[in-house]
Formats: C-alpha cells, structure tokens, sequence
C-alpha cells in the first residue's frame, strides 16, 4: 500500500519515542549536544521573549528555550507525533518550568497568527516535512519583524573524502545501530534516506531567501554533516 512522506515519518516518529534521546547521542557521538548548545549561543535568547520550537520532538530545545526566556517569556512546542509529546511533557514536568506549552499540530499549517514569536526554530525538523518551502514560509509568517528563524538539520559534507566515509557510515553502519539499539532498523533508514535528499548549506540558504528572510547566516558543524541557518524578518 503506498504511504505519503507525511504518514511515514508519522509512523516512525510514534514508533521510536521511546529510544530517541538516547539514539540521537549514540548515532551522532553526542556531537548533537555540542550543535545544540552553539545554535542557542549564537542566538543570544533574551528574556521575556517569546518563542516557538517547531517540530519539537521530546522538547529539548523547547526547554533550552524556556529556560533562556526566563518566567516572564513563553515559549510553544509543536509536533504530530503525540508519543514524541508525552516524552517533551515529562521533562518540562520533571524541570518544572510553566512557561512551555507542548502542542499536537502539523508544521505545514502553523495554529498561530502572523507576526507572533522573537524566536522560531527548527531542529532536526526540516527534512521530515512534505514540502520545506510551505514549512519555511510558515515559519516566516509567525516570526515577529526583526525577529529570526534558526533550523539545526543535517546537512551534505563537501570535504572529498569524508563525504563519502560519511555516506558510507550513513548509509549502512548508522541504520545497525538503530536496528541494535531500538530494534527499528526501518525506522532510521528513514533518517539516512531523509538526510541524503536534504539540500546542502546554499541550497538551503537560498530557501530561506525566497521564503521572505534576509541577512541570512549560516554556520556548519563537524565537517558540514550538520548546519544552522539563521534568518531574520524585515
Ligand atoms: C528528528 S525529530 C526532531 C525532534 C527535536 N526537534 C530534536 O531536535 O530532537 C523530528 C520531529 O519532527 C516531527 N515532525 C515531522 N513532521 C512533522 C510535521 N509535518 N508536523 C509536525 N511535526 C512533525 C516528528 O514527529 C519528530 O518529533
């Protein structure tokens, strides 16, 4: 039976809650965390702000937020995938910050009106949506005017050499691991196949430009395997 894009990722996201976190660290050699922590110094998040973490998963950057916007800022988790949710609501529960709402919805069609967050991002999110376009627009349309739009995501290395060690790790050793470790091996070939379509560094750069955003940054990570892009709104 043929399944969308959408129904997949769905699919594999309800399915491997439970074991993310900690694949995210075995297959990325907790790399990731370093990323992570770079994107939110280089967003220099102020307090009281208002923020929205688009595609937000089990909530880490969501609450990375939260915790840089203080009490008196407010910051929106969004995902489809409701098991992804429960996971992000037990640890905006065992912190205890009241200043996250987690919400079920589609990054397609963000419930928010124009001109709303300081801060949009998107991490690890982009390469699961059907069409990256509409998402990026979206995320232009909800950010306030002189507020930005970050997305962390996998990205191509140029390097010769370790691009295709990294292709080759990708895309044979990385879905073992997943197959080891969570027992899913067809849900992280969907990580290989979804990084390799995504677009490199300019490519994506110049999405961001056509969705409305300016002054655009961009910042690879360990070789080019990851990439943050920052834009801003007029
Ligand atoms: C790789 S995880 C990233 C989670 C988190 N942002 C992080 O950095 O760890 C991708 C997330 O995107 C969500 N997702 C994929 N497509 C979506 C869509 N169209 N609308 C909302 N969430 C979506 C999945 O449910 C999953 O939780």
């Amino acid at each position: 039976m043929h399944q969308s894009k959408e129904e997949r990722v769905h699919r594999v996201f309800e399915t491997i809650s439970a074991h993310y976190d900690r694949m995210n660290s075995v297959i990325s050699f907790r790399r990731h965390l370093k990323w992570r922590e770079d994107v939110m110094r280089r967003m220099n998040v102020q307090k009281g702000k208002r923020a929205l973490d688009v595609c937000c998963g089990t909530a880490d950057w969501a609450i990375a937020l939260a915790e840089a916007v203080g009490p008196e800022g407010e910051v929106y988790g969004l995902d489809f995938s409701e098991n992804m949710l429960k996971v992000g609501e037990q640890k905006v529960k065992a912190r205890g910050l009241v200043n996250v709402t987690l919400i079920h919805g589609n990054a397609m069609q963000l419930p928010f009106p124009d001109n709303t967050f300081d801060y949009v991002t998107i991490g690890f999110g982009l390469r699961n949506v059907p069409d990256y376009m509409t998402v990026l627009r979206e995320m232009h349309r909800v950010t306030k005017p002189g507020g930005m739009t970050v997305c962390l995501e996998t990205s191509q290395p140029t390097l010769f050499g370790f691009r295709q060690l990294y292709y080759l790790y990708f895309r044979f050793i990385m879905p073992l691991f997943g197959k080891l470790l969570a027992k899913s091996y067809e849900e992280y070939s969907w990580l290989q196949e979804s990084a390799r379509e995504f677009p490199g560094r300019d490519e994506l750069a110049e999405m961001f430009r056509q969705a409305g955003f300016v002054d655009i940054e961009v910042k690879p990570y360990t070789f080019g395997v990851a990439a943050m892009h920052i834009g801003y709104k007029r």
